[in-house]
C-alpha cells in the first residue's frame, strides 16, 4: 500500500472555516482527477487538516507517479510519504522503523517525535524514548539530540497501526485552482512569459493564453507547444483557451506610421489593447505579462506607465522586481528553459535607439497617425482554441512511433538532447542508425543531412522533439517524425 499525507498549507489554514472549506475542496477534486490518472482506484480523503492519498497498487513506478503529480498541484506546501504497519509491542515499531528509516539518520543528529490516539498501555514519550534510544545504539554514527536535530524521525501510532513518515516532499506551493479569478496571459514563448504564467497558475487562477503573432510561423508552433507544456504540467484540471490574434497588419501600421524610437511602447500598447479586448470577450479580468524592471531598455517604469494607460483591465506583472537570472533558474525547475532558448523569436519592429522615458502626449500623438480599423479586424478574426486541440493538432501533423518495432526499415533516430543528458543517459536502440544532434543546432544543421532517410526525433520529455519536428515540417522538411518511447 502506497500512503501520502498532504499537509495543510499554512495559509490557507488560517482562513475563515467556509473559505478554508472551500479551498480544501476544490484541491482534493484536483488531486483526484490528477492521481486518477495514474491509478483510477486511488483513495483521496479530506481529513480537514490535511488529505490523505491511498493506493494499493503497491508498484515503484506508481509511487514514483504519485509523487510527480502531487508535485504539479498548485496549493500543496509539501506532502509527506508514511508506511503503515501493524504491531504488538513498541518493539515491533522500533524494528520497522529501523528497517525504513536507519539509514536516514547514519552519522547524523536525530530525534524521534511521535503523536498518538487510542487506547494503549504506553505514552508519546514512551514510543520516542524507546525507538530513539534504539536507534541511537544500533544505527551507525546517529546520534539523538532533542533541539535542532538534522533529522526528526516522525511516527503516528492510531489504535493498531503505526505510521512511519518515510520521505518529505515539497510541492509547488499557492493556492488550489481556481480559487482566484481567470487571467489572460500575453505568452511570447520566451523564459519570462513562460515563468509569468506558471506564477499565476501557482497562485491559483486559471490561465489562458495569448499570443501576438507578428509574422514568424516558427514562432507561433513554439508559443503553442510551450503554452500546452506549462497548462498539462501545471493545470491540466481545468480546460483554458489559447488564443492568436495576427498581429501582422498592426506591425506593417506601426512600421508606416509611427516614428522609429516610439514604435516598440505603442506596439505593446496595441497588444494591451488588444489583449483588454480579448479578455473581455472571454470574460477574463486581467492580463499578465513577464514584463520585468529594467530587463531591456524599453521596460522602464515610465514606458510601463505609458503602457498600464491605455486600458482599464488590470495588467498583472509577476516578474516585475525578479532578476533575469532567477527566471532562468525557475524556467529551468519548470521545464521550459529549453524551449525558450530555442523559441525562433520574432520581434516585429525594431527602434534603433528605442525610448526609455515615454511620454504620454508624444505616444498619443503618433497613435493619433494609426489606422484603429486594423486593429478591431484583428481582434474580431482572433482564433480562440481549447488548449487541448493544440496537441491534437501537432499529433495530425507530426507522426509518433512509439517503440523501436514502430521504426521504419532504414529510420535514423536523431537525438537532440543537450550533450551533457545524452552523456548522463545514452541512448541505445540496437540495429537503429542514431545521430546526435543537440536541438539548438537543428536549425543550422539539419539540412545537412541525407534527404533520402526518416527522420525520427528524440528527446527525454517527448516534448522537445515535437516542438522542433513541428518547425522544421514548416521548414519543409516532411520527412522528420518523433520517437516518444
Ligand atoms: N508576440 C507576443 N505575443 C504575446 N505576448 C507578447 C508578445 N511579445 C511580447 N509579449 C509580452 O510582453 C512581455 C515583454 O516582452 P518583451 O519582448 O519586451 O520581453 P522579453 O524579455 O523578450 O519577454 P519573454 O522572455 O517573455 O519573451 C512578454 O513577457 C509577454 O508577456
Amino acid at each position: 500500500m502506497l500512503k501520502f499525507i498532504v499537509k495543510l498549507h499554512p495559509e490557507i489554514a488560517i482562513k475563515s472555516k467556509s473559505v478554508r472549506k472551500r479551498f480544501t475542496k476544490l484541491l482534493e477534486n484536483n488531486i483526484k482527477i490528477v492521481l486518477r490518472r495514474v491509478d483510477e482506484k486511488v483513495q483521496v480523503r479530506n481529513n480537514w487538516d490535511n488529505i490523505s492519498v491511498v493506493s494499493l497498487l503497491d508498484s515503484e513506478q506508481v509511487r514514483l507517479d504519485i509523487i510527480d503529480g502531487l508535485k504539479r498541484i498548485p496549493g500543496i506546501v509539501q506532502f509527506i510519504e508514511v508506511t503503515e504497519t501493524d504491531f504488538d509491542s513498541i518493539d515491533d515499531i522500533y524494528q520497522k522503523a529501523l528497517e525504513l528509516i536507519g539509514h536516514t539518520i547514519a552519522g547524523k543528529t536525530f530525534c524521534v517525535r511521535c503523536k498518538r490516539s487510542g487506547k494503549h498501555d504506553f505514552t508519546s514519550s514512551d514510543v520516542e524514548r524507546y525507538v530513539g534510544g534504539g536507534l541511537n545504539q544500533h544505527v551507525e554514527g546517529a546520534r539523538v539530540k532533542l533541539s535542532h536535530p538534522e533529522v526528526t524521525v516522525r511516527l503516528e501510532v492510531r489504535d493498531d497501526k503505526a505510521y512511519i513518515v518515510t520521505q518529505t516532499h515539497l510541492g509547488m506551493a499557492g493556492f488550489p485552482l481556481p480559487t482566484q479569478e481567470d487571467v489572460l496571459s500575453l505568452m511570447s514563448g520566451g523564459f519570462d512569459s513562460g515563468v509569468a504564467s506558471y506564477q499565476m497558475i501557482r497562485k491559483g487562477a486559471r490561465t489562458h493564453f495569448l499570443f501576438f503573432n507578428l509574422g514568424g510561423a516558427a514562432h507561433e508552433i513554439g508559443v503553442k507547444q510551450a503554452s500546452y507544456y506549462i497548462w498539462k504540467q501545471f493545470s491540466s484540471t481545468h480546460k483554458v483557451k489559447f488564443v492568436t490574434v495576427d498581429f501582422e497588419p498592426v506591425v506593417a501600421e506601426i512600421l508606416e506610421n509611427v516614428e522609429n524610437s516610439q514604435m516598440g511602447v505603442v506596439l505593446k500598447r496595441m497588444m494591451m489593447r488588444a489583449g483588454s479586448q480579448v479578455a473581455e470577450k472571454l470574460g477574463v479580468q486581467a492580463l499578465v505579462t513577464g514584463e520585468s524592471i529594467g530587463q531591456v531598455s524599453s521596460q522602464t517604469l515610465a514606458n510601463l506607465s505609458v503602457i498600464d494607460r491605455v486600458t482599464e483591465t488590470l495588467i498583472i506583472r509577476p516578474l516585475i522586481q525578479h532578476d533575469k537570472q532567477d527566471i532562468i533558474d525557475i524556467a529551468r525547475k519548470i521545464g521550459t528553459a529549453e524551449m525558450a532558448e530555442s523559441m525562433p523569436e520574432y520581434c516585429g519592429v525594431i527602434s534603433k535607439k528605442p525610448t526609455v522615458k515615454a511620454k504620454i502626449k508624444t505616444i498619443l500623438a503618433e497613435e493619433a497617425k494609426f489606422d484603429f480599423d486594423v486593429l478591431n479586424t484583428v481582434v474580431e478574426n482572433a482564433r480562440v482554441m481549447d488548449i487541448r486541440d493544440i496537441d491534437t493538432e501537432a499529433k495530425q501533423e507530426v507522426k509518433e512511433a512509439e517503440s523501436v518495432s514502430d521504426l521504419p526499415e532504414g529510420a535514423v533516430v536523431v537525438d537532440i538532447r543537450s550533450p551533457e543528458e545524452e552523456d548522463a543517459n545514452p541512448l541505445e536502440l540496437e540495429g537503429i542508425e542514431v545521430v546526435h544532434l543537440p536541438f539548438f543546432r537543428l536549425a543550422t544543421k539539419f539540412g545537412d543531412l541525407p534527404k533520402d532517410k526518416e527522420y525520427y526525433l528524440y528527446c527525454a520529455k517527448g516534448v522537445m522533439s515535437q516542438l522542433q519536428a513541428l518547425i522544421l515540417h514548416e521548414e519543409g522538411f516532411s520527412n522528420v517524425k518523433v520517437y516518444r518511447p
